[in-house]
């Protein structure tokens, strides 16, 4: 397809006649994103100052270590969940064998809840735990501040997870990966072991010294013992003396108002990345996402990256947040127009249009490679995962190997990497994708290289070639 751009005076536009675009730019007068700036700290002060602060969570573990019923229990316990609801479930799930009051379906019917801590707002976003789901699972936690992993203290129920093929370690791989510095581990389940103070011991002890490999320290960490189906330690302190007897930590509520919120990069430019596409009122588009850096404002003109066509923001739409303003950090759902609904796609990134997002189809990256069988040599083909983004990648160069904790060089261009090794890699894509170099942007420097359903390795972006 034909690019011609013509400088002239105006908003840059766009038609499209036959296969050839044509796009109209001018160079000297640059398209604005807002015609007048505001004091954007003191504007944040007087929206946010008194607010809660929100905090996006992501639940993963294992598959069947009990998070939807976790979960579900604690909403039903902050009254979110309706006792009408839970009942619903309960027969549903008996008849599905499971002795659970949360099926799947809820799981589903969890996704993107709030509720409220002492001092925080928390957004939900669920993450089912089977194999399949690693990729939906990436992308919630790509969206997530911070995570709560699940555990199964139940006899052999743990070992299941935690040993070769469970996800435990795949998932808390991931979330370090994907940049969650902190976790609560809720050991839940204790009550089919009678609260046994050394099965809990032997739990922490197993994932202390895993963790610590991961790249959690010590003080990232905290581990609550718990039931998602008795309820105990979720809201209120153990009322059962078996744990009484020897916990007197958070319950799994005062962890997660505990677990930090992420500075938010309000000044910097802006990068929306849209996880969600629908139709709007009219001839408008909605685009849901999460704004990574930077504050929107209705009526600002936003680059649609890698297109580079203009949108302009008519609504600004968000659960328990004041329209008409997004800061980073928010989910939101933002409603556009003056944007051809053809050629907005998940994954794309809404930017300001004097500085937006890099596109490339080339980059060096520093990667760790996981507990792979078949090494990986250049010509390596993956999926490369990145936000919501997916897209194929092939190894262009193995630059060099590294001492996985020093970083230092310990071969220059090495035939091939295996098993939990560390690199720097060239990769290049199939199609062009929007990224930044991590030590810029840590949110959108970091992915995921897949291959046949398994997460062969993490990584973070050095150079944008
Ligand atoms: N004893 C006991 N069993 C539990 C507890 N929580 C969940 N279970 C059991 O674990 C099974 C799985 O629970 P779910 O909540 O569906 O697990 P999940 O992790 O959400 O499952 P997926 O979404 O399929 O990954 C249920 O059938 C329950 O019987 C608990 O605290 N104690």
């Amino acid at each position: 397809m034909f690019v011609i751009r013509i400088l002239f005076a105006g908003y840059a536009r766009e038609w499209r006649c036959s296969h050839i675009v044509f796009k109209i730019q001018d160079h000297y007068l640059p398209l604005r994103l807002r015609d007048k700036e505001i004091d954007i700290n003191k504007k944040y002060e007087e929206l946010r100052g008194s607010v809660k602060s929100i905090l996006n969570l992501v639940v993963v573990g294992h598959v069947d270590a009990g998070k939807s019923t976790l979960m579900g229990h604690l909403l039903y316990l902050k009254g979110i969940v309706a006792q009408r609801t839970m009942h619903k479930y309960e027969q549903e799930s008996k008849k599905l064998g499971k002795q659970s009051f949360m099926s799947r379906g809820v799981t589903v019917d969890v996704a993107h809840r709030t509720f409220e801590t002492s001092s925080k707002t928390i957004s939900l976003l669920d993450a089912p735990g089977h194999r399949d789901f690693i990729p939906s699972m990436i992308t919630g936690a790509a969206r997530a501040d911070v995570a709560i992993l699940v555990v199964d203290a139940s006899t052999g129920g743990f070992e299941a997870g935690f040993e070769t093929g469970g996800q435990t370690r795949e998932h808390a791989i991931l979330t370090r990966s994907l940049g969650l510095s902190e976790l609560a581990v809720a050991v839940n389940k204790l009550d089919s072991v009678d609260w046994s103070q050394e099965r809990f011991k032997e739990i922490v002890t197993s994932l202390k010294h895993f963790l610590k490999t991961v790249g959690y320290r010590d003080s990232d960490v905290t581990y609550i013992p718990c039931s998602g189906l008795t309820g105990e330690n979720l809201v209120e302190p153990p009322r059962d003396t078996a744990l009484k007897n020897w916990y007197s930590g958070p319950t799994l509520l005062e962890a997660i108002d505990n677990l930090p919120v992420p500075e938010r990069a309000i000044n910097r430019p802006i990068r929306f990345c849209i996880s969600d596409v629908y139709k709007g009122q009219g001839s408008s588009m909605c685009v849901g996402g999460r704004l990574e850096t930077g504050y929107i404002q209705n009526g600002d003109r936003l680059m649609l990256m890698p297109q580079g066509d203009i949108a302009t923001v008519k609504g600004i739409q968000a659960e328990n947040l004041e329209p008409g303003y997004s800061f980073a950090g928010d989910h939101v759902t933002l409603n556009i127009s003056g944007i051809d609904p053809t050629v907005l796609h998940v994954g794309d990134f809404l930017c300001d249009p004097q500085e937006p997002i890099p596109q490339t189809t080339r980059i060096q990256a520093r990667i760790v490679v996981f507990n792979i069988t078949v090494p990986i040599i250049k010509g390596s083909q993956f999926d490369f995962h990145y936000q919501s983004v997916n897209g194929m990648a092939r190894v262009k160069k193995l630059v060099s190997q590294l001492h996985k904790s020093t970083g230092q060089i310990i071969k220059n261009r090495p035939r091939a990497l295996v098993k939990n090794s560390s690199a720097v890699i060239e990769l290049e894509f199939e199609r062009p994708l929007c990224l930044e170099v991590y030590k810029n942007y840590k949110e959108l420097g970091r992915f995921m290289l897949r291959n046949n359903g398994v997460t062969v390795a993490a990584g973070m972006v050095t150079q944008i070639n």
